[in-house]
């Protein structure tokens, strides 16, 4: 989770291979209203993002139900928002911190996306850290992802049987 730019597809998708867990990229879920909605420029609204979270959420049902490990990129910016997607899931939440000017400019650099950099304002003003008493990693968007992404494998392949045990509904032993 994080705003534009944080480099959530990049970190998450080293992240699935290197676990071996499934991969959906939550940009790939929208409507494509709202896809249209920020290429030209306008933040979505929270009714925009509701069907959307709805889709995400479900994702992570459907694996949380055949047992498997997965990653599922989302911005997630409200509290509300991960409260949606973690209802009744044993989900955990990475939090990407990226200072603005560092995603001003890779925003302006990243070619073929269709998230403007003029959204990024809206993005940074409707974020909602994370706190305390959410499931929560939080990592620095600033450092070499290959390095991040070590500290991922650690922290989350050693949770791994916990989460599998809560999601097959399993007892642990
Ligand atoms: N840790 C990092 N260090 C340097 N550049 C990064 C890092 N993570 C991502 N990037 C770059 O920043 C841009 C945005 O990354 P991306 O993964 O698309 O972010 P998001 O999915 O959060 O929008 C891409 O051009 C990507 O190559
Ligand atoms: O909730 C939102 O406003 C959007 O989901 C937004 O946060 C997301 O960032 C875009 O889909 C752009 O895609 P990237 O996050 O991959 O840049």
């Amino acid at each position: 989770m994080g705003v534009s730019g944080t480099g959530k597809t990049t970190l998450a998708t080293e992240l699935a291979r290197r676990l071996g867990w499934d991969f959906q990229e939550g940009d790939a879920l929208h409507p494509e209203n709202n896809i249209k909605k920020m290429s030209s420029g306008q933040p979505l609204t929270d009714e925009d993002r509701r069907p959307w979270l709805e889709l995400c959420h479900d994702w992570l049902e459907r694996e949380r139900n055949i047992g498997h490990g997965a990653v599922l990129t989302c911005s997630a910016l409200k509290r509300s928002y991960r409260e949606q997607l973690r209802a009744g899931l044993p989900v955990e939440f990475v939090y990407i911190k990226v200072s603005p000017e560092v995603l001003k400019a890779r925003m302006a650099a990243r070619e073929g996306h269709f998230m403007p950099p003029s959204l990024l304002p809206s993005q940074l003003a409707t974020l909602e850290e994370p706190s305390n008493d959410e499931p929560v990693i939080a990592v620095n968007g600033e450092e070499a992802a290959e390095r991040v992404v070590d500290e991922l494998v650690k922290i989350l392949g050693e949770d791994a049987h916990s989460f599998v045990e809560v999601s097959s509904g399993v007892a642990p032993a």
